[in-house]
């Protein structure tokens, strides 16, 4: 369960202001920064659970992906999108949703950066169960994790990890050059111009 300032926002993914017309001395931390959140979170020994109570674009689903079950409120929408802000999903992005959902789907959904609806991302298997609200969520939440209380804790640790291991093993050993890639992509004049009409159409949707 996050908590936002907005009441209908899970996550809004990325602060899309850090990279568009990047500083220099920050980027470094920004990206590094969401490498370890998702090494942190990807590969917690514990059982995880996303309570998705509004939107999640992009970071957003992201950070529900690293756990193992998603339970979304009712109307909202969920996805990575970064297609439609002429970004690319990075590879750990990519696996994170291929390890939620079939490639066929995945593939369908990364190239055209469509976001789903709360009852959309159950029938693809993005979500695991619709709650009614913040309440039924957190007690859905509660009942899965409770299943594991009958489980070998080290058992289910060491099950949970060995599945995660080649994504989580590609960080830990590409983190320079995955943060190469994303400072010499967001850099390009073609990624900047995106990325500035992108956050044109979110002012103008908000003026509305
Ligand atoms: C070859 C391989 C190369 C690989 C290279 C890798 C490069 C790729 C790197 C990164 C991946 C990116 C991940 C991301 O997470 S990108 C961010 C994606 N997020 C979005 O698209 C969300 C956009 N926002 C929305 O859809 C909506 O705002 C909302 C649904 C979240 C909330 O809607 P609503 O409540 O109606 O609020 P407003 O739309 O009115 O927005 C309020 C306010 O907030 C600003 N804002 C919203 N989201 C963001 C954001 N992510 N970053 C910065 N600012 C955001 C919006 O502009 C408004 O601002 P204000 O006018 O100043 O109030």
């Amino acid at each position: 369960m996050s908590q936002q300032s907005s009441p209908t926002v899970f996550s809004a993914g990325l602060d899309i202001m850090e990279m568009y017309k990047p500083k220099p001395d920050r980027v470094k931390e920004f990206w590094t920064t969401l490498q370890d959140v998702w090494l942190a979170l990807y590969g917690s020994s514990f059982p995880t659970v996303a309570a998705i109570n509004g939107h999640s674009p992009a970071g957003g689903c992201l950070l529900s992906l690293c756990c193992e079950y998603r339970i979304m409120c009712p109307n909202y929408s969920i996805g990575l999108n970064e297609t439609k802000l002429g970004i690319v999903a990075p590879k750990w992005f990519m696996s994170s949703m291929l390890g939620a959902i079939p490639y066929r789907e995945a593939e369908l959904a990364l190239t055209s950066g469509r976001m789903f609806s709360t009852d959309e991302a159950l029938k693809i298997g993005l979500i695991d169960e619709v709650a009614s609200d913040k309440a039924d969520a957190i007690a859905k939440s509660e009942k899965f994790l409770s299943q594991f209380a009958k489980i070998h804790p080290i058992a289910r640790k060491l099950t949970k990890l060995n599945l995660r291991h080649s994504a989580l093993e590609w960080m830990q050993e590409n983190k320079e050059l995955d943060l190469n890639i994303f400072i010499s992509f967001v850099g390009q004049p073609i990624v900047q111009k995106s990325l500035e009409k992108y956050l044109e159409g979110l002012k103008a949707k908000q003026a509305k």
